[in-house]
């Protein structure tokens, strides 16, 4: 046998392990669009090489609003499937029975592919949302006692304080006469106390809006450059995008969030070197999540490297900040347009703050909030912050009662799930939090109801989340009136999590004229604020309005409805406008 014959047989027998693996990927394939048949679809004809990506609706209200229609009309369906390209085949799941199915077992797992939650890993590394298997497992252990309620209680003092630079900051702005964005005051609080509580990091620089802090700059660009690409299909190569403008853009922003880390957690290694060596006392007010990642011990005595800690601060300043700015934003949302609700909420934190005699909610006072813990309940259902999760099947499961196989994606729209009509009613769109005391919604299956998923894989921050947002709300409430803008509607954003472009805007004086009132106890209506006598009305210039007017981004595309023949729309014609507009007073 020569070298000849050598090289034929070499081609013979890769010829055939080609063949061998593309007569398995067809078998494969042919499969997964057998059981995708089960599965009714989300449109009625898909492409060939794009699948149905390019008539998807997109991550805005009327995304939204289609994920409703579908859910309306496959009520009793596992989901409905979408395909991404030829070979993706992807179930947008909007049934508590499927969820059930999914969150409960551990057939499935993240999946970690561009556009899922890959896109981040450069920016958060494979912290706790972007592992799994054994990794996952072991932080989660050793990261769950960071969330005890032991450690959960002194960050209630800092809430407060932070509530406190936000209420000074918001008075401020009132100061000035005019409208202003309240969102953004709101996530440089929530983020403040993110890293007050997390990481011990006090800077009074991160709440001040005008010369914006480094840290929090390079946060918000690398949330908008994760937008971009995951919508940019050649940008979906790691190769390519590191060689784009945008791509060195985002590294750039990687490596300054990285090393703002790694400074803090030398700081404290070097710190509790020096207390060990010299047997000082700790000045630190409070044990916080740095101590506990540095001193978690597995069952073997190991503990998480520098870089381990390093993705797991990134991922929980990622994983808690626009969640928590996005709830709070809806809850003053809310309450600004059920002015019932919001004297409710006020009368019970004044008469608390009244038996304390203090300005400050405690501990024990969080307990106390009901009224604004049915407000936050239901806040959650109707402007549920992650809007969507999506998990990968690994084995072959039945959900629903239907066969799904490995590899088909799984997008679980928890937004759409809080607003199926089956579940919630004919009123599913309509704030109510009493809906929560009724018996029918106290009976619900535990899954029907997921701001926070549910299963193994659920929100470790919940708690820390809820606490922040009822503190802050409660003390603005107590301290502001918040109203609706007629004026100004704010435009909604699902992205990766559900947040708004002027949400919460306009703090206006209920005289409607523009003028900006500080104080708890406004009754202006002619003219000059009782609190604040300096602050005459001006006439309203329409020019000082900076905020965008709804726009056709929630105008139902009437063309892409008949093309693909999708169902009526059940929602009332405006349902948004019920949603969107918000305005504030003192
Ligand atoms: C209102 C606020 C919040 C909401 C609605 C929320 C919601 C969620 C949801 C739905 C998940 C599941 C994600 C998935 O399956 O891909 C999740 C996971 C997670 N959340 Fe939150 N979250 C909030 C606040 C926070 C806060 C404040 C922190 C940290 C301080 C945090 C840290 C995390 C982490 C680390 C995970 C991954 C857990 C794991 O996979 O083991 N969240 N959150």
């Amino acid at each position: 046998m020569n070298v000849t014959h050598v090289i034929y047989a070499l081609i013979v027998i890769f010829g055939l392990l080609l063949m061998k693996s593309l007569l398995s990927k067809c078998q494969t394939l042919r499969a997964l669009y057998k059981s995708m048949e089960q599965v009714p679809s989300a449109f009625p004809k898909s492409h060939i090489l794009f699948g149905n990506v390019h008539q998807h609706p997109g991550l805005n209200a009327e995304g939204l609003k289609w994920y409703l229609r579908l859910a309306h009309t496959w009520k009793d369906a596992v989901g409905v499937k979408v395909w991404a390209g030829p070979f993706q085949a992807i179930v947008a799941i909007f049934n508590h029975l499927s969820i059930r199915d999914i969150l409960n077992t551990d057939t499935t797992e993240k999946p970690m592919i561009i556009p899922g939650y890959e896109i981040v890993v450069p920016w958060i590394g494979h912290g706790l949302l972007t592992s799994n298997g054994p990794k996952w497992f072991r932080n989660r252990r050793l990261l769950t006692p960071a969330f005890h309620f032991g450690v959960l209680k002194p960050y209630v003092k800092i809430y407060n304080e932070v509530a406190t630079i936000l209420s000074t900051n918001l008075n401020r702005n009132c100061d000035t006469g005019k409208s202003f964005d309240v969102t953004e005051l709101i996530g440089l609080a929530t983020l403040d106390s993110l890293l007050r509580c997390l990481v011990s990091y006090e800077d009074d620089a991160i709440q001040q809006t005008k010369g914006i802090h480094p840290y929090v700059y390079a946060l918000e660009e690398l949330g908008r450059l994760s937008i971009k690409r995951a919508f940019n299909i050649f940008h979906y190569s790691d190769t390519i995008y590191n060689l784009s403008s945008d791509g060195r853009l985002f590294r750039k922003y990687c490596d300054y969030v990285h090393q703002f880390a790694e400074d803090l957690i030398k700081q404290r290694r070097d710190a509790q070197m020096l207390e060990a060596s010299t047997e000082g006392e700790s000045t630190k007010k409070h044990l916080d999540f740095l101590d506990i990642m540095l001193s978690a011990r597995d069952d073997d005595s190991n503990g998480l490297s520098d870089e381990e800690i390093r993705h797991q601060v990134d991922t929980f300043l990622f994983a808690g900040h626009d969640t928590t700015t996005s709830a709070v934003c809806w809850t003053l949302h809310s309450l600004a347009g059920n002015q019932v609700w919001q004297d409710k909420v006020r009368e019970e934190v004044s008469n608390i703050l009244a038996s304390t005699g203090s300005d400050e909610i405690t501990w024990e006072d969080v307990g106390k909030l009901t009224t604004l813990s049915l407000v936050v309940k239901e806040v959650l259902r109707m402007h549920t912050p992650a809007v969507a999760i999506s998990r990968i099947v690994k084995e072959k499961m039945m959900v629903n009662g239907v066969e799904i196989l490995p590899d088909t994606l799984l997008d679980l729209r928890l937004y759409t799930l809080h607003h199926n009509k089956k579940t919630w009613g004919d009123d599913a769109m309509e704030f109510k939090p009493e809906r929560f005391l009724t018996k029918e919604v106290q009976q619900l299956d535990p899954f029907a109801y997921v701001p926070f998923s549910a299963g193994s894989r659920n929100c470790i921050g919940k708690n820390f989340a809820l606490n922040e947002l009822k503190v802050i709300t409660a003390r603005l409430i107590h301290k502001f009136r918040f109203e609706i803008d007629e004026d100004n509607q704010p435009i909604y954003k699902p992205e990766i999590v559900m947040s708004c472009k002027g949400a919460c805007d306009s703090m206006r004086c209920s005289c409607k004229k523009q003028d900006l009132i500080c104080g708890s106890s406004c009754k202006c209506r002619k003219g000059v604020c009782e609190n604040c006598p300096t602050h005459q009305h001006d006439d309203v210039d329409e020019s000082d309005n900076e905020f965008e007017p709804v726009d056709d981004t929630i105008t139902p595309n009437v063309e892409d409805q008949e093309e693909n023949e999708l169902p009526e729309n059940p929602l009332p014609d405006n349902w948004m406008n019920q949603l969107v507009k918000v305005d504030a007073i003192i």
